[in-house]
C-alpha cells in the first residue's frame, strides 16, 4: 500500500512513539488522544528518539491530532495503544466510526486486551499485538525508546499490505501464529513492572539489586509453573531463553552485571510504564499483568501467592504512594 492511513488510538507513550516513527517512514498517521497533549503539541514539536541514536521531530497539524473519533475519517489500519483499563471505552468509541473489516491491532501489554476490543468491535478485524520495548515520556512531548526488541502481531493476510510501512519506520512487524505464547512471554517480562514501580527507581538501578531480582524471579517461577500446567509454552523474547530468566535473576550482583551488559540493552533512564502510572497518580495495569496470573491460577484450581501479594501492594501504592527497598519487598513476598 503506497501511503497507508494509520490511526493511533490512544496518543500516549507507545502511541506517540510508534505513530511518529510511522510518520517518519512515510505513512499517513492520525493520532487520537486527549486535549491535554493536543495543547502541548500546539506549542511544542513531537520529538521521538531511540537508544541507538534515531531522532525525528515534527509539528502535527490540526488534522493529524484529534480528540474525538468522529474527527478521524476512514482508516486502513488502527493501532490501539491505550492502557488496559481504557480498552473497552476506546473500543466502544471506535465501533461507531470504523468501517467493517478494518484491521485493528492491540499494541498493549497483558493477555486479554485484544479479546476485549473484539467484543466491543465485532465487525472489525481485531488482532493481538505485542510491543516489547520501553518508551519513556519526557516533557514537553519527547518520547524515548529505551530498550531492544521488535513488534509482533497475529498472522493475518490483512496485515500484509502494512509490513513495508513498519519496515520503513524502522519498526519491523513480525507476524506470528502463536500470539497466546507471545503475550504470556511478554507478561513474564512485565512481572518486573510492579517491582520497578514499587522500587521507584529506573529499571537498570532496580535490576542491579539482587533482592529486587529475587522478587521478580519468585513471580516468574510461579507463573512459569502455571503456564506449564496450562500447556502454554513461552517463546524467547530476549537473548536469554525465557525459562532461564528467573535463574539469571537470582545470580549474585557481580555475575549478573557481567551477563546483563550482554543480555540487556536498557537505557539508564528507562522505567516501567507502571511506574509512570503511579507517578502520574493513575490506576495501574497490575490487574492485567499479575492479576492475569492470579486468574490463571484460579482457573487451574491453584493459587499464585507472590502475584497476589504484588497486586495488593501496587493497589495499596495507588492509594498511598511509598517506595519499597529491595529487602523490604523481598521479605514481604517471602
Ligand atoms: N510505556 C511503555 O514503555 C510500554 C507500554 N506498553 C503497553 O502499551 C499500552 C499503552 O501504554 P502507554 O503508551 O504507556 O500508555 P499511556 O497512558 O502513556 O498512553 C495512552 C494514552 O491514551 C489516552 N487515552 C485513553 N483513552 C482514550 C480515549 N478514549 N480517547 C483518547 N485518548 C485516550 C490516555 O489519556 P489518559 O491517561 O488521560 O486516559 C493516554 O494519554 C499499555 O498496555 C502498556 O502496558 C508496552 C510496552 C512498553
Ligand atoms: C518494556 C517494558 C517491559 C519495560 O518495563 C514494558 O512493557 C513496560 O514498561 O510496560
Amino acid at each position: 500500500m503506497a501511503r497507508p492511513r494509520i490511526l493511533i488510538a490512544g496518543a500516549g507513550s507507545v502511541g506517540c512513539y510508534v505513530g511518529a516513527r510511522l510518520l517518519a517512514g512515510g505513512a499517513d498517521v492520525v493520532f487520537l488522544g486527549r486535549p491535554r497533549l493536543q495543547s502541548v503539541l500546539a506549542e511544542h514539536p513531537l520529538l521521538v528518539t531511540d537508544y541507538e541514536g534515531f531522532r525525528f521531530e515534527t509539528r502535527l497539524s490540526g488534522d493529524q491530532y484529534v480528540t474525538t473519533p468522529d474527527a478521524v475519517g476512514p482508516m486502513d489500519l488502527v493501532l490501539v495503544t491505550v492502557k488496559s483499563a481504557a480498552t473497552r471505552e476506546m473500543g466502544e468509541q471506535l465501533s461507531s466510526v470504523l468501517p467493517d473489516e478494518t484491521p485493528v491491532i492491540s499494541l498493549q501489554n497483558g493477555v486479554s486486551n485484544a479479546q476485549q476490543l473484539a467484543d466491543a468491535l465485532p465487525r472489525a478485524r481485531v488482532l493481538a499485538g505485542m510491543i516489547p520495548f520501553n518508551v519513556l515520556q519526557q516533557p514537553p512531548a519527547h518520547f524515548h525508546h529505551g530498550t531492544e526488541g521488535h513488534l509482533m502481531a497475529a498472522r493475518d493476510d490483512r496485515l500484509a499490505p502494512f509490513l513495508d510501512a513498519f519496515k520503513a519506520a524502522g519498526l519491523p512487524l513480525e507476524l506470528r501464529s502463536d500470539m497466546t505464547s507471545v503475550l504470556w512471554s511478554k507478561l513474564l517480562l512485565n512481572l518486573n513492572n510492579p517491582i520497578n514501580a514499587l522500587a521507584g527507581v529506573p529499571l537498570l538501578e532496580e535490576l542491579y539489586q539482587r533482592d529486587y531480582r529475587r522478587c521478580l524471579a519468585m513471580a516468574q517461577f510461579e507463573t512459569l509453573s502455571l503456564l506449564r500446567t496450562a500447556g502454554i509454552r513461552p517463546i524467547q523474547l530476549t537473548s536469554v531463553p525465557t525459562w532461564l530468566i528467573p535463574y539469571v535473576m537470582q545470580l549474585p550482583d557481580w555475575l549478573f552485571k557481567r551477563l546483563a551488559s550482554k543480555m540487556l540493552a536498557i537505557d539508564p533512564v528507562a522505567r516501567s510504564s507502571m511506574w509512570e502510572d503511579l507517578e502520574a497518580g493513575r490506576p495501574t495495569e497490575v490487574d492485567w499483568i499479575n492479576g492475569e496470573v492470579v486468574t490463571l491460577a484460579r482457573n487451574l484450581g491453584r493459587r499464585a501467592p507472590v502475584n497476589e501479594a504484588l497486586t495488593r501492594l501496587v493497589h495499596e501504592c495507588e492509594q498511598h504512594r511509598r517506595r519499597w527497598t529491595a529487602s523490604e519487598l523481598l521479605s514481604s513476598l517471602s
